[in-house]
């Protein structure tokens, strides 16, 4: 078959879905936006941010928190990035590996499992994003010296120590860049009295020190305008959600084995998602964790290649793969309870979701 098809990795993200084919590369980085008519999916990416404002068109955003909030939008939305991704097709249709947060309800899990399906998928494999932005930054996994890796993302922060070929502690906060953008446009609605989007502020933030100038419509009179933050005031206002982010970190960090504390004092955090770059978020996690922090040479595009490094390695024979393996689980979430897996790589069939199951 693998001379007939392809194979595909995805990161089905809150703001932004890539997707990369093995052997040509990241083909697509589209914002995750579906363009809806009449209950149909019209567009999807660019093309349908481009439709906001239609009349008739709704622009709707199919993913939550890093999982699928909607389900028949998403199903629309990776339908037309496989066409656009697999357009050099082979005969059969491709494996696609599909990036999920460690913190994925089962539900959750099953609906990114179903998509892939649904857009055209002949087998369909789950990576754990912790896994997928280490191996995408270049870590090993099954790497003896443990390694803290964050990924901040806009709508989720997925946070996991890997030691010696397995995910130890993992935690996954409903937090990212989004609420940072978020709090600012909430914070000028009513200091300033003015309405701008969301969308605005999200990349400002990531551009330099200073503050920032946003444009939008004032309330009183609905007339354009443009307001002009302090830096000071993008802070302040800035505080709670970068705060909750860094907390999310610390508590992955105070729950951390003692034997592996020395690893994580000498190698750091790796720090990948376009969060990352939320402007003074890694110097308040060095000043909070006292520990080395390192953002990714490419923040963004760390989850989709480790994905595709992960599928890589899937045709390997079991022996050789010394990064893969079963996940099993091994214990609780020390913030919110929900399991924490292991990764196995030492035996455990675990073979792609199939059709046929
Ligand atoms: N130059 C930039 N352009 C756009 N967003 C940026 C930039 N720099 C930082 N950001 C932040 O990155 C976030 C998007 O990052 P990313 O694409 O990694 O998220 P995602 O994968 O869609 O989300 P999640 O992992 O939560 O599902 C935005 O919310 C914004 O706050």
């Amino acid at each position: 078959m693998g001379m007939l098809s392809r194979d595909i990795a995805v990161d089905l993200g809150t703001a932004n879905t890539r997707v990369y084919v093995l052997g040509k590369g990241m083909v697509l980085d589209e914002p995750s936006l579906v363009a809806v008519e009449d209950d149909k999916v019209v567009a999807a990416g660019s093309e349908a941010q481009r439709m906001v404002g239609c009349a008739a068109v709704s622009v709707e955003h199919p993913m939550r928190n890093g999982t699928i909030a909607e389900f028949g939008l998403a199903d629309g939305m990776l339908r037309q990035f496989m066409t656009r991704a697999n357009r050099w097709g082979r005969i059969a249709p491709p494996r696609v590996a599909v990036a999920v947060p460690s913190g994925a309800t089962a539900v959750e899990r099953r609906a990114a499992q179903d998509v892939a399906f649904q857009a055209g998928a002949r087998a369909v494999y789950l990576v754990e994003v912790p896994v997928a932005a280490a191996l995408g930054c270049g870590l090993t996994i099954g790497d003896a010296r443990a390694a803290l890796i964050a990924d901040i993302g806009a709508g989720s922060t997925d946070i996991a120590i890997i030691s010696a070929g397995g995910v130890v502690l993992a935690h996954t906060a409903r937090i990212g860049g989004e609420d940072v953008d978020r709090a600012i446009a909430s914070y000028v609605r009513s200091e300033r009295a003015m309405l701008v989007g969301e969308l605005a502020v999200g990349k400002q933030l990531a551009d330099g020190p200073g503050g920032l100038e946003l444009h939008g419509r004032w309330k009183a009179t609905g007339l354009p305008g443009t307001v002009e933050l302090s830096a000071e005031e993008v802070r302040a206002a800035a505080t709670e959600p970068i705060m909750a982010i860094v907390t999310a970190v610390r508590a992955v960090l105070e729950n951390c084995p003692p034997e592996l504390s020395g690893d994580l004092m000498d190698r750091g955090v790796a720090l990948t998602g376009g969060g990352s770059l939320l402007r003074g978020l890694a110097d308040l996690l060095r000043k909070e964790t006292e520990i080395p922090v390192q953002i990714a040479d490419d923040p963004f595009s760390a989850v989709v290649v480790g994905t595709a490094r992960h599928m890589k390695g899937l045709d390997t024979p079991r022996r050789k793969r010394r990064s893969r393996g079963s996940l099993v689980p091994v214990g609780r979430d020390p913030v919110n309870g929900s399991f924490v897996r292991r990764l196995d790589v030492g035996g455990g069939k675990r073979g792609p979701a199939s059709r046929e199951r």
